[in-house]
C-alpha cells in the first residue's frame, strides 16, 4: 500500500461513482498515484471485476510503472495494463492469429530501410535531402488521423512523390504480409467497426477502461475508445491540457478539451495540487500558461514549503552560456546534488552542440534523451567539408559531384557521366564536354576561381566565402522554396555550423571536433544507469522531474520556434515552455544569449509572461483612455468593454483596457502613497 495519502480532490476523483468521468491534473500532481488508486477503489466498492478493468496509458514504461504499483498495493491480478499499441495490438492477434503473428511486424528501421530503397528507386534525383524524415512524419500523421492518402497533403514534400512511394510500400506489405506499428492502430479500428461480433466482445470484456495522459490521444485511438465504450460509459480519463506536445504526431487536446461533449454527462475533477515544484517554480509556470487562450482554466498549488527563486541569466552567446550552466552544475553537484538530478533543456536538438562541445573538456559524464542526428552527420556538412577538401584536391570526384550543382551550375548528369568515362581530371574533363553550352562551362571556370580562393582562406573566413560568394545559402532557400518548406530552419543550421567551426585553425582540426561529439553523443547513451547529467529536448523532457533545470536559448524563433506563426502553434509552444518549467524540483535556471550566430538576438515573449502574471479585466476596474479620460468598466463582452466615462459610455477594445488598466493601476498605487503621506 502507498504510504502517502489521497488530498482531497484526488480521494474525490478516486472515489466517483462509476460513469464517464475526466480529470483534469496539472503537473507533479500525482496522475499515476490517483489512477491506481481508482482502479483498487473500483475493485473493493464499486464492485468491479479486475478482468473487466482496462488501463491504458502512451508509454510502456508508463504502463510497467502504473502495473508494478498497482501489484505492490494490491498483490491481485487480472487487471489489464498496457500501451494502446500493446493493447490493440493483442485485440488484432487474437482475431487472426497468424495474419498478426509477430514476425509479420516491420520495426521502425526496417520500415525506414524499405522506403529509403522505394524512394532511392524512384530516381527523384537528389532533390529532397531529408525525405525519409519528413515522409515517415506524415505517414504516421496521415494514418493517425484516419485521412485517406488522396485527400491528404504533405508539406515539405511533392504530393505525386509521397503517393508513389505511399503506394510502394502499402504493395511490399501487401506481398509480404506484413504490418507496421501504425497499421496496429488503423487496423484494429476497422476490426472494431466491421466486426459487430468482435466489437461487443471487446465492449462486454472491458466494461472500464481508464486512460492516462488523454490529451495525447490521436483521431484513430479516440475513434477506438468511442467504438469500444459505446455501451457503456464507464470511462475514466486523466490528463492534462497543459502539456499538450505532441501535435505534429496527430495528438489532439481537443478530445480532453470536448470530452464533455462525447460523452456527457461527465463528471469532472480538477487536481490543482503540485507535489513536484516549490511555490516560486510554480509562480512562474501558473503566470506563463495564463496566456493560454485555449484551455480549463487551473492554478496549480504547491504542496511544498517556499524554495530559492527562479535565476535568470543574461549571457553572450551559446559559448558563454554553455559555460556558465556546466560552471553551475559543477557547483550543484560540489554541494552534493547529484548529477542525475540536473538536466538542461532546450527547444531543438541543434541547440545541444556547444554544450556537448563544452561538455567534452569538463568531463561531466551526460545522458542524450533524444535520438540526434549531429551536425557531424548532417548532408550540409558534407556539402560544406566537400568544398573546403576540394579546395586543397581539386581531383576528387566524389566531392566534386556532391557540390556540382549545389549551387545549380546546370550540369546534366548525362554530361556528368560522360565525363566520369573519360577518366582522370573530372572538372578539366567537363571544360571539355561538347555536352556543356559555354554559360555551363562559365559556371565551371567560377567553381575552379572559388576553390583556389578557398584556398588562401582561414577555415573562419572560408565558411562565410562558401555561404555569400560561391552562394550556397542562396541555394538553401531556393532549395527550401522548392520544397515549400520555411528556409530558416535550414539557414540556421548552416549558421550553427559556421559558428562551430570558428574556433578551429583548419579544416582537419574541425572535422576532427564534430566527430568526436558525435561519438560523444552516441556515446552517452552508455551512461544509464550512471550518475549522469541528462540534456533533452522539451518534447523528451515531458514526465521527468529534475531537482535543478537549466533552460537555455530562451529567445524569440528558438522558443516559440520561427516555424510556429498561428495563434495555435503558439499555444502550443508555450505549453512546450510549460512542460520545461514544470519539470523542476527545487532549483530552476533560465539562459538568455543576447547574440545568436554573431547577431543580437531578441529574448523570447515567453521570458515575460513567466515573469508578469496576465492581467484579466473585472467589472468595476478602472482605465484610462488617451481619448476619454478616466472610466470604470461597467460590463465585458468578449473582446469588447462597455466603459463609463465622465462623458458618458462607450465600448473600447478589452486589449485596449488590458494595457491601459496597467497604467491606471499605478497610478492608482501612486495617488494612495500620496493620500497616505498626507
Ligand atoms: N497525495 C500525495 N501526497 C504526497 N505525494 C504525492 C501525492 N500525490 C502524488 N504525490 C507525489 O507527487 C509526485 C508527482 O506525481 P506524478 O509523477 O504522478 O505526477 P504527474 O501528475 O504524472 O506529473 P507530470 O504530468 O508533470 O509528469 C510523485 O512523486 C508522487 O508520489
Amino acid at each position: 500500500m502507498e504510504t502517502k495519502q489521497l488530498n482531497s480532490n484526488q480521494k474525490q476523483a478516486v472515489e466517483m461513482p462509476l460513469g464517464a468521468t475526466m480529470v483534469i491534473a496539472g503537473p507533479g500532481s500525482g496522475k499515476t498515484f490517483v489512477i491506481t488508486e481508482r482502479v483498487r477503489y473500483m475493485i473493493s466498492h464499486l464492485q468491479c471485476q479486475p478482468q473487466h478493468i482496462l488501463v491504458i496509458t502512451f508509454t510502456k514504461a508508463a504502463a510497467e510503472e502504473m502495473k508494478g504499483r498497482y501489484l505492490k498495493a494490491t498483490h491481485q491480478t487480472g487487471v489489464t495494463f498496457g500501451t494502446f499499441h500493446s493493447v490493440f495490438y493483442r485485440m488484432l492477434r487474437k482475431a487472426d492469429p497468424n495474419r498478426y503473428a509477430l514476425e509479420r511486424l516491420i520495426s521502425e528501421d526496417k520500415k525506414r530501410q524499405v522506403i529509403e530503397k522505394i524512394y532511392q528507386g524512384m530516381d527523384t534525383g537528389d532533390a529532397y535531402e531529408d525525405f525519409i524524415e519528413v515522409f515517415l512524419g506524415h505517414l504516421t500523421l496521415m494514418t493517425n488521423q484516419l485521412i485517406q492518402p488522396k485527400y491528404y497533403n504533405p508539406d515539405g514534400i511533392s504530393k505525386e512523390v509521397f503517393l508513389k512511394v505511399f503506394n510502394s510500400y502499402e504493395q511490399y506489405k501487401e506481398r509480404h504480409g506484413l504490418f507496421d506499428f501504425d497499421d496496429m492502430l488503423v487496423h484494429t479500428y476497422y476490426l472494431l467497426r466491421n466486426d459487430p461480433h468482435i466489437l461487443t466482445f471487446y465492449q462486454s470484456k472491458y466494461k472500464h477502461i481508464l486512460i492516462d495522459e488523454f490529451q495525447d490521444i490521436n483521431c484513430v485511438q479516440f475513434e477506438i475508445i468511442k467504438l469500444l465504450s459505446s455501451r457503456h460509459t464507464d470511462l475514466f480519463v486523466v490528463g492534462d491540457d497543459d502539456q499538450s506536445i505532441y501535435q505534429f504526431r496527430g495528438a489532439k487536446p481537443e478530445f480532453l478539451l470536448s470530452f464533455e461533449e462525447y460523452f456527457n454527462p461527465v463528471q469532472k475533477i480538477i487536481l490543482d495540487v503540485n507535489y513536484r515544484s516549490t511555490p516560486n517554480i510554480l509562480r512562474y509556470s501558473n503566470s506563463l500558461i495564463g496566456y493560454n487562450i485555449n484551455r480549463y482554466e487551473k492554478i496549480m498549488h504547491a504542496a511544498h514549503i517556499e524554495g530559492d527563486k527562479p535565476i535568470v541569466t543574461y549571457c553572450e552567446d551559446a559559448k558563454e552560456q554553455a559555460s556558465l550552466v556546466l560552471k553551475e552544475i559543477l557547483k550543484l553537484n560540489a554541494a552534493g546534488l547529484p548529477l542525475k538530478e540536473c538536466a538542461i533543456i532546450y527547444r531543438t536538438n541543434i541547440q545541444a552542440r556547444p554544450l556537448i562541445e563544452a561538455l567534452r573538456t569538463v568531463q561531466i559524464p551526460f545522458i542524450i534523451k533524444d535520438a540526434m542526428v549531429t551536425l557531424y552527420d548532417q548532408w550540409m556538412t558534407k556539402d560544406i567539408l566537400a568544398y573546403l577538401h576540394l579546395a586543397y584536391n581539386i581531383e576528387d570526384s566524389e566531392r566534386l559531384l556532391q557540390i556540382i550543382n549545389r549551387p545549380t551550375r546546370y550540369i546534366s548528369k548525362l554530361a556528368l557521366e560522360d565525363a566520369r568515362k573519360k577518366g582522370g581530371n573530372l572538372l578539366k574533363n567537363l571544360l571539355e564536354s561538347d555536352l556543356l553550352s559555354r554559360l555551363q562551362k562559365d559556371r565551371i571556370e567560377e567553381l575552379i576561381f572559388n576553390l583556389q580562393r578557398l584556398k588562401t582562406l582561414t577555415l573562419k573566413e572560408a565558411i562565410p566565402y562558401i555561404r555569400h560568394t560561391i552562394g550556397y545559402e542562396k541555394y538553401l532557400i531556393e532549395y527550401a522554396a522548392y520544397r515549400k518548406i520555411p528556409s530558416e530552419g535550414l539557414v540556421n543550421m548552416l549558421l550553427e555550423l559556421e559558428d562551430s567551426a570558428r574556433e578551429y585553425a583548419c579544416v582537419e582540426e574541425w572535422e576532427e571536433a564534430l566527430y568526436a561529439i558525435s561519438m560523444s553523443v552516441k556515446q552517452s547513451s552508455r551512461q544509464k544507469g550512471h550518475d549522469a547529467l541528462t540534456l533533452t529536448t522539451m518534447h523528451s523532457a515531458k514526465g521527468l522531474e529534475f531537482g535543478a533545470v537549466f533552460i537555455i536559448d530562451i529567445l524569440d524563433g528558438v522558443i516559440p520556434h520561427s516555424k510556429s506563426l498561428s495563434d495555435t502553434q503558439v499555444e502550443e509552444e508555450r505549453r512546450l515552455f510549460y512542460v520545461a518549467l514544470t519539470r523542476a524540483k527545487e532549483r530552476l535556471y533560465l539562459y538568455i544569449p543576447k547574440n545568436r550566430y554573431q547577431k543580437k538576438a531578441e529574448s523570447s515573449p515567453f521570458i515575460l509572461e513567466t515573469l508578469t502574471p496576465k492581467i484579466t479585466l473585472k467589472e468595476g476596474d478602472c482605465i484610462k483612455h488617451k481619448m476619454y479620460g478616466q472610466g470604470k468598466v461597467v460590463k465585458l463582452d468578449g473582446s469588447k468593454a462597455f466603459i463609463r466615462f465622465k462623458n458618458g459610455q462607450k465600448v473600447v477594445d478589452y486589449m485596449y483596457c488590458i494595457k491601459h488598466h496597467l497604467l491606471s493601476r499605478e497610478e492608482k498605487n501612486e495617488s494612495s502613497k500620496d493620500k497616505q503621506k498626507r
